[in-house]
């Protein structure tokens, strides 16, 4: 089984560990640098950027949670998730992580409204995918590495580069599990699971 970590210091934690329940692999809240033990992938919940920084920084994350990447399993970053991961944020001199190949800018979506739900088209999947954005933020630019999955009024709210993928929206907030799906399947097969039945390796 899969095991997925959820950053649990603030923000839609236990929505993601029901989606990652859902579709058949463990979840895992990660509040201290050695919950990342052992993880097979991250993913970075939604909430308010600034404030999970201040978490990470006191629970001494910020290190271990940019280790972790530079392993190369993936990460998934979901609104302010997305500008954790991110390698640049409008208006800030720093990123947080800063691994992502992406400038992304905060509530880019109007002051007026605060969230909404819009029908989007992603690609590669097979009809429309209800999305709630709150506050969102959206990828003003995406570097040579980065696959656009989707748009929204013109702005890239779904992009992946390698092992990062990140949007602008809350897909842990409806029953449509496919983006969990997707992520979880950037998770490459445990080794033992690639070896023949026969192999003298499944005997040890
Ligand atoms: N729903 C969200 O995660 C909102 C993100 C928030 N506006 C931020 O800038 O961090």
């Amino acid at each position: 089984m899969k095991r997925i970590g959820v950053l649990a210091l603030q923000g839609a934690v236990r929505e993601h560990m029901r989606s990652i329940e859902a579709c058949k692999a463990e979840a895992v809240a990660v509040k201290r640098p050695k919950d990342l033990e052992g993880l097979d992938a991250l993913i970075l919940p939604g909430g308010e950027s600034t404030a999970i920084r201040r978490s990470i920084d006191r629970c001494g994350l910020l290190e271990p949670l940019r280790e972790f990447a530079e392993t190369g399993k993936p990460l998934f970053g979901t609104c302010a998730g997305l500008i954790l991961l991110a390698g640049a944020v409008v208006g800030y001199e720093e990123p947080h992580l800063g691994v992502m190949d992406v400038v992304v800018a905060r509530n880019s979506f109007g002051r007026q409204v605060d969230s909404f739900e819009a029908a989007l088209s992603i690609k590669g999947m097979a009809g429309a995918f209800e999305a709630v954005f709150i506050r969102a933020p959206h990828i003003v630019r995406a570097g040579p590495s980065v696959e656009v999955l989707c748009e929204h009024e013109g702005k890239i709210v779904m992009a992946r580069s390698g092992q990062f993928l990140g949007c602008s929206f809350h897909p842990e907030l409806t029953d449509d599990h496919r983006i969990m799906e997707y992520f979880l399947n950037m998770v490459p097969p445990a080794a033992e699971a690639l070896l023949p039945n026969d192999s003298i390796y499944s005997k040890v």
